[in-house]
């Protein structure tokens, strides 16, 4: 027995069709008078596209000649993935409300929030930046200034990508954050993706990529990156989905630095023809 939900209709060349329709609503009754008195016939008839609709003349005769606003037949047909992102986005939202436990200093783990806000600072823009600047400084070898200079690069490039696509998507911080963040850019008021997701993904992999570590220390940098992410959502900054696609982005943009590569002979090249 079909489900209620999708209920087959005879279509022209007489095969059976199956028509999704929305049971959820009910039709107002100036569409059910319309189009006569059966109410499933006329929830079937609405849910056509309305090409389909417009091309049949025996449709318009049944109708009494007058055609459906397409509003009404978006409302009676959405679409699977239109269901599907906003089941997502309902997902996310509750999620992220029930995980931000250290939001306030009288949330549920309000105590932690001092050690969560310490995570923070340790995937903040600030100390990573003028940490490879120190570091490139300090460097007597050639390699390591390598590194150091492409670590630099990775870290601009990541706030320019990121602040772009806050400023694009302009999604609002969750209701519950308190926005006590320290050294901001306007665009930080924003929520989607999230800076330090990013920033950690890309880093954690820069060093496992570039830094001779012994393994705890490897699983230490990949610790590190998943708690960072992780306290955004507890500290309440963020949604689940900002960290989620942060760390997306964070690998993918490790990807481009990799292809961006400053190397010294390219530097030369590059400087020795601008002089
Ligand atoms: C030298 C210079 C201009 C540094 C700017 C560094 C800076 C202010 C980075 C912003 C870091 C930040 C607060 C990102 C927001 O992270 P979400 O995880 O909350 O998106």
């Amino acid at each position: 027995m079909p489900s209620p939900k999708a209920r087959s209709a005879p279509s022209a060349g007489g095969a059976e069709r199956y028509e999704f329709i929305s049971l959820s609503r009910t039709p107002p009754p100036h569409l059910l008078q319309r189009q006569g008195s059966d109410p499933t016939a006329a929830r079937l008839r609405a849910s056509e596209s309305p090409s389909r609709r417009r091309g049949s003349g025996s449709s318009s005769s049944s109708t009494g000649g007058q055609q459906l606003p397409e509003e009404d037949c978006m409302k009676l047909n959405p679409s699977v993935i239109g269901i599907a992102l906003s089941s997502l986005l309902a997902i996310d939202l509750w999620l992220s409300k029930r995980l931000g436990v250290c939001a306030r200093e009288d949330a549920s783990w309000g105590s932690v929030r001092p050690l969560m806000k310490l995570v923070e600072i340790s995937g903040h823009g600030i100390p990573w930046l003028a940490g490879a600047a120190y570091s490139l400084y300090k460097s007597d070898s050639a390699a390591g200034q390598e590194v150091m200079l492409n670590l630099l690069m990775a870290l601009v490039l990541d706030l320019v990508l990121v602040g772009t696509m806050k400023a694009v998507v302009r999604r609002r911080r969750p209701a519950h954050n308190r926005m006590d963040m320290f050294a901001t850019f306007s665009v930080d008021g924003y929520s989607f993706p999230s800076g330090h997701a990013t920033r950690a993904a890309m880093c954690a992999r820069f060093l496992l990529a570039h830094l001779v570590l012994a393994a705890p220390l490897r699983v230490l940098v990949l610790l590190w990156a998943t708690f960072v992410g992780f306290s955004r959502v507890l500290l309440g900054r963020h949604h689940v989905t900002d960290v989620a696609f942060g760390f997306l982005m964070g690998y993918w943009q490790y990807n481009l630095v990799e292809m961006l590569w400053l190397s010294p002979v390219m530097l030369q090249s590059t400087f020795g023809q601008l002089q």
